[in-house]
């Protein structure tokens, strides 16, 4: 069994914050702290350029990559960090293409991240006017698989709702399609049970700054299924993704396996805070952070729904169609995060009338959940949300 209270103490929270919003950043594991100061002072200012082979800096994005490995069901060598989630998405989707020369369809839905859509519409236009991104509603993704698709780029669990696709079943129709299956897992990997190998997807692509807890901006993953290592060729074609990158040939060559799809210099001081980030993962089970998980969005549910007759739930009721957050939309959803974000209870809120809540196991309790409800219901029934302050805009939300 996973011990928790001991997860939720390798996590700086501070005081007095009840914190729901690590689906869209994860806090800081306290021993992120040493480890960036060892990184810089160390590694950085004591090794300087010896630090690539002494440290360990150039093999960083395959090590850590078979770290997220495991918490995604992908075998070891499977997966390699660098970049953004954005160039991810766009170097899966490209690679995919390419192995799908004779279709010309990409299918997506309307509850993909925005990012998502938008990367595929630029590598299409830059393919050409024959090339199609057909976005249909998630409901509707498993009839609009066609042999017209080459490729499904889907994100299984929505950020707006939490609703959870079921990868195995449409990776599998899209199989039969003749299609390849492309997973964005920003908010799946360390929030629900993710399996890359049985669920058979074709490449999975994520973020490590959500339930990974890497920090602001820290790198993305991409697997690619074993089989696919030879076929796939990486687009972004990169010198650190070359078969010998101090070779300096004039020509690419694709290098072997994974490493082939790294493009530039890894983001090493990075890379080493969300190497710190994945110790918390040590020692814990999937199946036990997907039930508390469950437990902590059921009670949330339950409590709000007794107590707030003013919102609607947004996410699905089967807790087996969500993944770890919960929506619930109000008219004047800005308003009420920005009360209670002032209150100390942090969610967020997604356009248009979405408060969203997410629960990370690894370190939210039911003591949070039981003062999120508590606030939300007070803040609701004063009316204390509405003061003019609440409803200027900022410009992240
Ligand atoms: C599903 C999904 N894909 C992509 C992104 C963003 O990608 P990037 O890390 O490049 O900003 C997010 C969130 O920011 C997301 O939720
Ligand atoms: N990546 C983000 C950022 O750089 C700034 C603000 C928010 C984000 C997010 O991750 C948003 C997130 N993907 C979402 O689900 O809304």
């Amino acid at each position: 069994m996973t011990d928790f209270a001991a997860t939720r103490a390798l996590f700086h929270l501070p005081p007095g914050v009840t914190y729901l919003d690590g689906n869209s950043l994860g806090p800081m594991p306290i021993a992120a702290q040493d480890r960036a100061r060892r990184v810089v002072v160390e590694e950085w200012g004591d090794l300087l350029i010896r630090g690539w082979n002494a440290a360990g800096w150039m093999a960083a994005p395959a090590r850590v990559g078979d770290r997220i490995a495991r918490l995604i069901g992908a075998p070891q060598g499977s997966v390699v960090m660098g970049d953004t989630l954005s160039i991810k998405v766009y170097q899966a989707l490209a690679s995919a293409l390419a192995m799908r020369p004779d279709r010309r369809v990409v299918l997506s839905d309307s509850g993909n991240f925005p990012t998502d859509l938008y990367m595929a519409q630029g590598l299409l236009a830059s393919l050409g006017s024959d090339y199609r991104l057909k976005v249909v509603a998630p409901e509707d993704v498993a009839d609009a698989i066609d042999e017209s698709v080459a490729v499904t780029l889907l994100t299984e669990v929505d950020y707006r709702t939490g609703r959870r696709h079921d990868m195995p079943a449409l990776t599998e129709k899209a199989h039969g399609a003749g299609a390849l299956a492309i997973w964005d897992l920003a908010h799946s990997a360390g929030a629900v049970e993710v399996d890359v190998s049985t669920g058979r997807a074709d490449f999975a692509v994520g973020c490590t700054y959500k339930y990974l807890n890497g920090g602001p901006g820290a790198p993305a993953f991409i697997y690619v299924a074993p089989e696919h290592h030879d076929a796939a060729l990486p687009a972004l074609s990169g010198w650190m993704g070359h078969a010998a990158p101090f070779a300096f040939d004039l020509d690419y060559r694709p290098g072997k396996g994974i490493e082939r799809m790294r493009v530039g210099t890894p983001a090493v001081i990075a890379l080493a805070v969300l190497d710190a980030a994945l110790d918390a993962w040590e020692g814990v089970e999937m199946t036990d952070v997907r039930a508390r998980s469950i437990a902590l969005s059921e009670a949330f549910i339950a409590g709000v729904e007794a107590r707030c007759p003013d919102v609607t739930l947004a996410s699905p009721r089967d807790p087996r169609a969500r993944g770890s957050q919960v929506g619930f939309r109000h008219p004047q959803a800005y308003a009420v995060m920005q009360a209670l974000i002032v209150e100390d209870v942090i969610g967020d809120f997604r356009a248009p009338d979405i408060l969203r809540f997410g629960f990370a196991p690894l370190y939210n309790d039911m003591a949070d959940v039981e003062r999120a409800v508590t606030v939300l219901a007070d803040i609701l029934s004063t009316g204390r949300w509405d003061r003019p302050e609440f409803h200027a805009r900022q410009a992240v939300t």
